[in-house]
């Protein structure tokens, strides 16, 4: 099995060379996932993903046999991903960050590209492997693929065209215009200001809430749902709105979110970072948060046990599923953390979906020892237990647009055990439209 080397993350590389083919494009744009490739026809609907690489994998075999070493070192003026060339013209990203330089385990024949960092922006010409050289060098004055072949280039010119002739640019827009703009005829909505724009999308720009809402919502809930075992451990005047629900999630629930987690694959998580000219969030490997994630979209979604959930999210808060971003899964081995932060940036107000307004934090295990989710600010502290759930604001009931700065928290570490947790976080607007058209960089 190949051997990685990567700046102190030997496990997370390692774990991604030898399974790279189980993950799917997901890193691209900022939660979108790549349309399933027509070209291949796929009888097993819940796990065709899977079975389709797994395939791809044996065809390939031959070609493992001349492993060899090699050292990928960037000399750009910034730092690089580094993605293979998974089977013809589809690539699957191997190194989220290369600052100076790596070194991986590959094989003579295989294509690689450099791109910018936690993006599908191609830096440079694709390079094909070959047994007599060890080192492959990114050099300083290497251009943006999109500064060569013209704004408007699909990045994948065989599956581009593929994919568009099957509908794809019309049921997969976000994920198409940005890839395979050319294909889609949608130069112009490059432009995520077009795109983007919530007229054009045929969106609300009102807020769910007025001023006044906040409270009456978190009223309502702590008079309406008893059974769900509510707990006020802060509350106006005295500070935010922090709900402890004893009971919201069942057992089956809760082990079905954590089989999703491994199904789709908990992979380190990262930050965002800016955006580029196509509107895409770039990602790096998180430093204040070293656990890993996974999103739970398409057949996890709409999984009956993870649906159940999602109403019960709808009947407390009394706002409908579509302002919702998809859970995200959280797995927390010993010793990791997500240091203190904030789930809404003040930036997002100007967003499509506008900014997340409500935290629904599920624990999904139970933990034996650390892992509470911390709320320094109001000295306050929430210890996981399976089936449970917090929930508090992002915003404040006066003005819904502004961030509540009480509500920085952070989930501790992890002392003994593994912690399991899903988020879902609700935005001020409605997030799926705008997350269909890639509008929404900020998923991580
Ligand atoms: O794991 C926790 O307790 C909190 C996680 C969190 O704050 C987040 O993912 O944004
Ligand atoms: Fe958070």
């Amino acid at each position: 099995t190949a051997v990685a080397v990567y700046r102190g993350e030997t496990n997370y590389l390692e774990t991604k060379i030898m399974r790279p083919l189980t993950s799917i494009l997901e890193p691209f744009v900022g939660g979108l996932v790549a349309p399933n490739d027509k070209r291949d026809t796929i009888d097993s609907k819940r796990d065709g993903d899977i079975t389709k690489t797994e395939a791809s994998e044996t065809s390939q075999e031959p070609r493992k046999s001349r492993n060899i070493e090699v050292r990928f070192v960037n000399q750009w003026h910034a730092p690089t991903s580094l993605f293979w060339e998974r089977s013809e013209d589809d690539w699957i990203q191997v190194a989220p960050s290369i600052v100076d330089e790596i070194g991986l385990g590959t094989f003579v024949g295989h294509r690689f590209m450099f791109t910018r960092e936690g993006t599908r922006d191609q830096i440079g010409d694709e390079v094909e492997i070959v047994a007599s050289q060890l080192v492959y060098t990114l050099p300083k004055n290497a251009k943006p693929r999109s500064e060569i072949d013209g704004p408007c280039t699909d990045r994948y010119p065989r599956r581009c065209a593929s994919l568009a002739a099957h509908g794809e640019c019309d049921e997969n827009p976000g994920w198409m215009i940005v890839n395979c703009p050319s294909s889609c005829e949608a130069c112009e909505l490059l432009d995520p200001a077009k795109r983007c724009d919530p007229a054009r999308l045929n969106i609300s720009l009102e807020h769910i809430w007025s001023p006044g809402d906040l409270d009456k919502t978190f009223e309502r809930i702590m008079r309406d749902f008893v059974h769900l075992k509510p707990r006020a451990l802060s509350k106006p005047p005295d500070g935010p709105w922090l709900i402890v629900f004893d009971d919201f999630i069942s057992d089956a629930e809760s082990e079905a979110l954590t089989r999703w987690g491994h199904t789709l694959g908990f992979e380190r998580s990262t930050d965002s970072g800016v955006k580029n000219e196509r509107g895409e969030q770039t990602k790096k490997v998180s430093q204040g948060r070293t656990s890993s994630n996974a999103w739970c979209r398409r057949d996890c979604e709409e999984d009956p046990l993870v649906d159940s959930v999602y109403a019960r999210i709808e009947e407390v808060t009394q706002i409908p599923r579509d302002h919702y971003e998809s859970f995200q899964l959280l797995k927390y081995d010993v010793g990791q953390y997500y240091h203190t932060h904030h789930d809404m940036s003040p930036r997002t107000r100007n967003d499509a979906a506008g900014p997340r307004i409500l935290t629904f934090f599920l624990y999904v295990s139970d933990v034996q020892e650390g892992g509470e989710t911390d709320f320094p600010r109001i000295d306050l502290r929430v210890a996981p237990r399976k089936g449970s759930a917090v929930l508090w604001p992002s915003v404040l009931d006066r003005d819904p647009w502004l961030q509540d700065p009480l509500t920085h928290h952070a989930a501790l570490p992890v002392k003994k055990g593994v912690k399991y947790g899903a988020n879902a976080w609700i935005h001020a607007r409605n997030f799926v439209i705008p997350n269909k058209y890639a509008c929404t960089g900020s998923v991580a």
